[in-house]
């Protein structure tokens, strides 16, 4: 049995001469719960259908616990559960006749136990109190959890959630993320999609940059903002007295660049790690400065995607 829920090797998608994804590879452990980030257009849909066995790719070779999705899709299909972006619900139905219906179509046992399996999944989802309610009169943030409580009748080992938290509130969303995490210590590997990078970076334990079509970055959310080289801080340094003299010992420092000297303070931009900020800091102190206070301010999570984005060549009208 393979340690990993997913493994990608090479992974090409074309839609006739453009390439939607290209050459991918991802290894995604079992228990987790891990992000699928990037910009509009990045592949992760394209990507989402061939891991769930709606979309044969171009080439490449694509495994789900050890199972071949190309080849072995029945099995795999039964491991699966997938959610896809903004799913529609029959606004004709009341949430436990939707299941229910769901669940038949699963085999999930007698009468009996699918209705216990449809009470067990919308109790997952905090929906038990709406199961005689009509799914037209749910709120987005329900409807989502409704999916969500579909996807899971078959007990699926990996989940892939395609931008399950977008249009939810704040609150909505921290739900979402505590059934996602809650499934994940039960073993079950979530692999959830967003263009909001910071919606996944409290949610996941390790997030997967894609832009036009290729891994950018991947790792924890620490490790993918210095993979995409945003170590860089702005720093606002406070000091008693006159600031010409840090000016210019600053200018010496590694890291440090685009100095400003304003009254009682310095600003400058410092590219290294954590470790390199407080050592700056001490030599700073030790060279005799009078340091007030050290301010610094990191491109946010949204900052470093729109930078990726506004990288990309935007095609010339014909
Ligand atoms: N059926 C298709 N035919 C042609 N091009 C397609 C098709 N489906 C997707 N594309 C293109 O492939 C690229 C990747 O699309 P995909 O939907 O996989 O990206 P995405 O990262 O999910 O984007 P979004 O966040 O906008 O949904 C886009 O440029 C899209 O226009």
């Amino acid at each position: 049995m393979s340690d990993y829920a997913l493994e990608v090797h090479d992974l090409r998608v074309d839609y006739g001469d453009f390439v939607a994804v290209d050459g991918l590879s991802l290894k995604i452990p079992r228990g987790k719960v891990v992000g699928l980030v990037g910009p509009n257009g990045a592949g992760k849909t394209s990507t989402f259908k061939v891991l769930a066995t709606l979309m044969e790719p171009t080439y490449g070779e694509v495994s789900m616990c050890g199972l071949d999705v190309l080849e072995e899709t029945a099995k795999v299909r039964k491991l699966l559960g997938y959610m896809p972006d903004l799913a529609p619900v029959p606004s004709d139905l009341k949430l436990g006749e939707f299941l229910e219906f769901h669940a038949d179509t699963h085999a999930l046992g007698n009468k009996a136990q699918r209705r216990a399996r449809v009470d067990e999944c919308l109790a997952r989802v905090n929906l038990t109190a709406k199961r005689n309610a009509w799914c037209r009169k749910l709120s987005r943030g329900q409807t989502q959890r409704l999916v969500l409580a579909k996807t899971l009748l078959h007990e699926p080992q990996v989940m892939i959630l395609d931008e399950p938290a977008s249009g939810l509130d704040p609150l909505s969303r921290r739900e979402l993320r505590l059934t996602l995490q809650s499934l994940a210590r039960e073993g079950v590997t979530v692999l959830v999609s967003s263009h909001i990078l910071s919606e996944l970076a409290e949610m996941c334990s390790s997030i997967i940059v894609m832009n036009q079509g290729k891994l950018l970055a991947s790792g924890t959310a620490e490790e993918v903002r210095s993979e995409l080289g945003s170590d860089r801080r702005e720093m606002t340094m406070k000091v008693l007295g006159t600031t010409g003299e840090l000016f210019s010992w600053l200018t010496a420092r590694e890291g440090v660049s685009e100095l400003v000297q304003e009254e009682g303070a310095v600003k400058f931009d410092f590219v290294g790690d954590d470790e390199a900020q407080v050592q700056l800091l001490a030599d700073c102190v030790r060279a005799g400065f009078a340091v007030k206070t050290l301010e610094e301010k990191r491109a946010s999570f949204e900052e470093i995607l729109v930078e990726v984005a506004e990288g990309n060549e935007t095609p010339l009208e014909e």
